[in-house]
C-alpha cells in the first residue's frame, strides 16, 4: 500500500476556546498520493479551517500535517504553496481588468515580472509559452472561447473554473478546491470531472470541499464526514451513502445524494 501523500495526525484548533477542528484525539486524516478526497459536512463542521490548515494560513494548535513524510511550516503559506500545494478559493483573486488569459500567465507564483508585463501590456516575445500554456489550460477548463475577454465579462461559474485553471498554471501536486461546483453549469461540471480524472491519472492528488454530493460522490475515491470538527466517518463513497450515522447526521438532508 502507498505511504499518505497528506497526512494530518491529531490535529486541533480551537477559536476562542472553540473546538473548530479535532476532538480530545485531534482530526487525524490521510490521502494517497494521485487520489482524490472528498471533505463533506454540515456548516461549521471544520471544512475551510481544515483548508486553512493544510494551506497556512491558519496554525494548529496541536498536531501535525505532513506532506510526503515533510511537516508542513505552520502560518507560511507561500513556502507551502511552493512545496507543491495550491488552492482553488470559491472567490478567485484576479485582476477584473486583465483578459482571462492573463490571469492564468500571473498565476500566484509566477514572478512579479509577469504582473507588470500584464498591467503594462508589454509581454516579451519569450512569454508566448506561458500565453500558450495558459491558452491550453483554459481550453480544458472549458472556456476556449473566452481566452481574450476581460475577466469583468465572466459569469459566476465561468470564474470558478478560471479560477481551477489559474492554479492548475502552478502544476500542484496537491490541489484544494473549495466548492468549485458553486453556480457552475451543469456543462462545465462535467468537464471539471473529466478534468479531474485526468489530473489524477497524472498524479496530482485532489482535496475538494464540496456541497454537491451527487458531482462529489462520482468522482472522489475516499470521502471524509466532519461534524463539529470531528470525523464522523471515512471511506469509499458507496460506504459513506449506506452509513446510517452519515445519513443521519448530513446526507437526510441532502437528497441529491
Ligand atoms: N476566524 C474564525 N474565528 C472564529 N471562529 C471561527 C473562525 N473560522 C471559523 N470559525 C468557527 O469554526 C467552526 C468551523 O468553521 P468552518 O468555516 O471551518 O466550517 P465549514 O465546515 O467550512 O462550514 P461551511 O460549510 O459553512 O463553510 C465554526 O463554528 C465557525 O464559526
Amino acid at each position: 500500500m502507498s505511504q499518505p501523500f497528506l497526512n494530518l495526525d491529531r490535529v486541533t484548533k480551537r477559536f476562542g476556546g472553540l473546538k473548530a477542528v479535532g476532538g480530545d484525539d485531534g482530526l487525524s486524516l490521510s490521502v494517497t498520493e494521485g487520489h482524490l478526497l472528498g471533505l463533506i459536512g454540515p456548516n461549521g463542521a471544520g471544512k475551510s479551517t481544515t483548508f486553512n490548515l493544510i494551506s497556512g494560513v491558519l496554525k494548529p494548535d496541536s498536531g501535525t500535517i505532513r506532506l510526503a513524510g515533510a511537516p508542513l511550516p505552520a502560518t507560511k503559506p507561500d513556502r507551502i504553496a511552493a512545496m507543491g500545494i495550491a488552492r482553488a478559493f470559491q472567490q478567485p483573486r484576479a485582476f477584473p481588468s486583465l483578459s482571462v488569459r492573463e490571469n492564468v500567465m500571473i498565476a500566484p507564483d509566477n514572478p512579479g515580472e509577469h504582473i507588470w508585463a500584464a498591467l503594462t501590456g508589454r509581454w516579451r516575445e519569450t512569454d508566448r509559452g506561458l500565453a500558450d500554456e495558459a491558452a491550453a489550460l483554459l481550453s480544458v477548463v472549458g472556456l476556449a472561447d473566452r481566452v481574450d475577454a476581460p475577466v469583468s465579462t465572466l459569469s459566476g461559474g465561468e470564474l470558478r473554473m478560471l479560477e481551477v485553471a489559474r492554479q492548475l498554471m502552478r502544476h500542484p501536486r496537491l490541489l484544494l478546491l473549495d466548492e468549485p461546483t458553486a453556480g457552475v453549469d451543469p456543462k462545465l461540471q462535467k468537464r471539471l470531472g473529466a478534468l479531474l480524472g485526468e489530473l489524477k491519472q497524472g498524479g496530482t492528488t485532489i482535496i475538494i470541499v464540496e456541497h454537491n454530493l451527487h458531482f462529489l460522490l462520482g468522482i472522489a475515491d475516499h470521502v471524509a464526514v466532519l461534524v463539529r470538527g470531528e470525523l464522523l466517518a471515512e471511506g469509499p463513497p458507496d460506504a459513506i451513502r449506506r452509513d446510517e450515522r452519515v445519513i443521519a447526521a448530513y446526507l437526510g438532508a441532502n437528497h441529491a445524494a
